[in-house]
């Protein structure tokens, strides 16, 4: 198996008036490629931090990390930029689609933006469009879809220029019930069918209970780690609300 992330001794800490945060405390892990990875923990653990220094939105004080065999630690904007376009998906919590874009056009745009020839553009679209049952609504524009229709245009967006990792920051925190189940199941879809790796973070031990592993991260450390293996969902969501009840209580959500 190819590695696709590797992260190294990482570490992010913020000095404010004297105060020092070590929002992430020398973390190391590795990601193969095909593998779905959670990250989970209580509120200020360093999740949100360490997928920023991943995503290269954020600067890591030390450390490396390696996506795709490149170290990013070491880039300048100007290569970040154009590494983020070509090896990097993002969903995010709020969507984050182009107000002004129809469905069609803000996934098009990723593809756009490498240089893909307009006529394979929209044969694309429309076949993963039919594979996350979004067809019907990707002519809208994002005020005219549900939060959960977003989401999965989101995904279409995160998956369509085939990334080297998809990077989730909890993906169903603004979605009903149903909705996330739609969503985790096109992540699913997204996992098995198309093999794309995904880093996703998430509070909620149902969402979690999709991944093939979670790391569980306590004080910017990494602190538990639970492999799915052979476990069905429930099992696992049983496994995940063990260690999360350990670490201190968590919001949950029914199985
Ligand atoms: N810009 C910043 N300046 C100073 N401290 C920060 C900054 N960003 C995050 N922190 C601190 O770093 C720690 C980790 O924060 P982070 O947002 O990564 O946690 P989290 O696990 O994602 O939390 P949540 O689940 O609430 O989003 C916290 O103690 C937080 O207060």
């Amino acid at each position: 198996m190819r590695t696709v992330l590797r992260v190294e001794n990482l570490e992010k800490f913020y000095k404010n008036k004297g105060s020092l945060t070590k929002a992430v405390n020398h973390i190391s892990f590795e990601v193969q490629q095909g593998e779905y990875v959670g990250i989970m923990g209580a509120s200020g653990s360093g999740k949100t931090t360490l997928l920023n220094c991943i995503s290269t939105i954020d600067h890591a004080t030390a450390g490396h990390i390696i996506i795709n065999g490149k170290n990013v630690t070491g880039m300048k904007e100007r290569s970040l930029a154009k590494f983020r376009r070509e090896e990097l998906g993002f969903i995010f919590q709020d969507f984050n689609l182009l107000d002004t874009l129809t469905g069609r056009d803000n996934i098009a745009l990723a593809l756009a933006i490498l240089g893909e020839k307009p006529a394979l553009i929209d044969k694309k679209i429309d076949a993963l469009a039919a594979e996350l049952g979004i067809k019907e609504i990707i002519e809208k524009y994002p005020y005219e879809m549900s939060g959960g229709q977003q989401q999965r245009v989101a995904c279409a967006r995160a998956i369509i220029t085939d990334p080297s990792l998809i990077l989730a920051d909890e993906p169903t925190g603004a979605l009903d019930s149903r909705s996330a189940e739609m969503l985790l199941n096109s992540l699913e879809m997204l996992n098995e069918k198309k093999k794309a790796t995904i880093l996703m973070v998430t509070h909620d031990a149902f969402t979690a209970s999709h991944c093939g592993r979670i790391l569980f991260l306590k004080d910017g450390k990494i602190f538990n780690e639970l492999i799915r293996g052979d476990d069905t969902r429930k099992e696992f969501f049983l496994k995940i609300m063990q260690v999360v009840s350990l670490m201190g209580g968590e919001r949950n959500h029914a199985v």
